[in-house]
C-alpha cells in the first residue's frame, strides 16, 4: 500500500490562524450553485480526525475539523442541496447531495456534552486566517476506513508528531475531560 497521505491543510505543513480572525463562508464543492455556509466566528479545538463519519476531501486520510458555537451558522445559499447523512448519529451532518462536502455537523441531543456546537470544515472556505488545528484524534480508526494498514500506524502517527499535532485515538484530553465532567455532573457526582 502506498504511504498515507494526511490530508492537503497538514500533509505539507500547517499554516498558523490569525489571532482575532471572526470567520468566513463555507462553500460546498460544486462548480455550479454551490452550497454556501456563512460562519460569523473563529474555529475552535480543530484537528484531524481518522474517524469514518467526518467528510474528507479526496484521498485524504483524515478530516480537518472543528467547532463554532451553533448560533454563528447560517446556511446563505442552496439549502435544497443539503441533507443530513445519518439522522441517528449524535452529529448529524449536513452534506451536500451532488458533491458530498459536508457544510456543517450540528448535534441535535441537548444533553450531549457538545450541544451548542456545530462541526466544520475550515478548507471549505477561501479566507485564510481560521486557527490551524492542533492535535489529531480517532488516528487508529484510519485503519477501519481503509486508508492505513496496522503496520504503517507508527508512521502515521511519527508524522503527525513531527507536524505538531499529538495524535490521540479518541479526542485530546482537554475534550475528553470536558465529556467526563459533564458526564459526571449529568450523574451528580460533581
Ligand atoms: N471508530 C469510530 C469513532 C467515531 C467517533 O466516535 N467520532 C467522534 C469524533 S468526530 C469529530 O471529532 C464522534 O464524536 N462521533 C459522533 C458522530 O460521529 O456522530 C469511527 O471511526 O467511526
Ligand atoms: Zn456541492
Ligand atoms: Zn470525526
Amino acid at each position: 500500500m502506498s504511504e498515507v497521505f494526511l490530508h492537503p491543510a497538514i500533509e505539507h505543513g500547517i499554516h498558523k490562524g490569525v489571532a482575532g480572525f471572526a470567520g468566513g463562508t463555507l462553500k460546498c464543492q460544486c462548480s455550479v450553485d454551490p452550497v454556501e455556509v456563512k460562519v460569523t466566528s473563529n474555529v475552535a479545538h480543530n484537528h484531524a480526525c481518522g474517524c469514518t463519519k467526518c467528510w474528507k476531501p479526496s484521498g485524504a486520510a483524515f478530516s480537518v475539523v472543528g467547532v463554532v458555537p451553533r448560533d454563528s451558522v447560517t446556511v446563505v445559499a442552496h439549502a435544497e442541496k443539503l441533507a443530513i447523512v445519518d439522522e441517528t448519529a449524535a452529529i448529524q451532518r449536513h452534506a451536500c447531495q451532488v458533491c458530498g462536502a459536508h457544510l456543517f455537523g450540528r448535534i441535535e441531543n441537548t444533553g450531549h456534552p457538545f450541544y451548542g456546537l456545530d462541526f466544520i470544515h475550515t478548507e471549505l472556505s477561501a479566507e485564510q486566517g481560521w486557527e490551524e488545528p492542533r492535535f489529531a484524534a480517532f488516528v487508529s480508526s484510519i485503519i477501519e476506513g481503509g486508508a492505513a494498514r496496522p503496520e504503517q500506524m507508527d508512521g502515521v502517527r511519527a508524522k503527525l508528531t513531527k507536524l505538531g499535532l499529538p495524535p490521540y485515538d479518541s479526542l485530546n484530553p482537554p475534550l475528553m475531560d470536558a465529556i467526563a465532567t459533564h458526564i459526571a455532573k449529568q450523574k451528580g457526582i460533581l
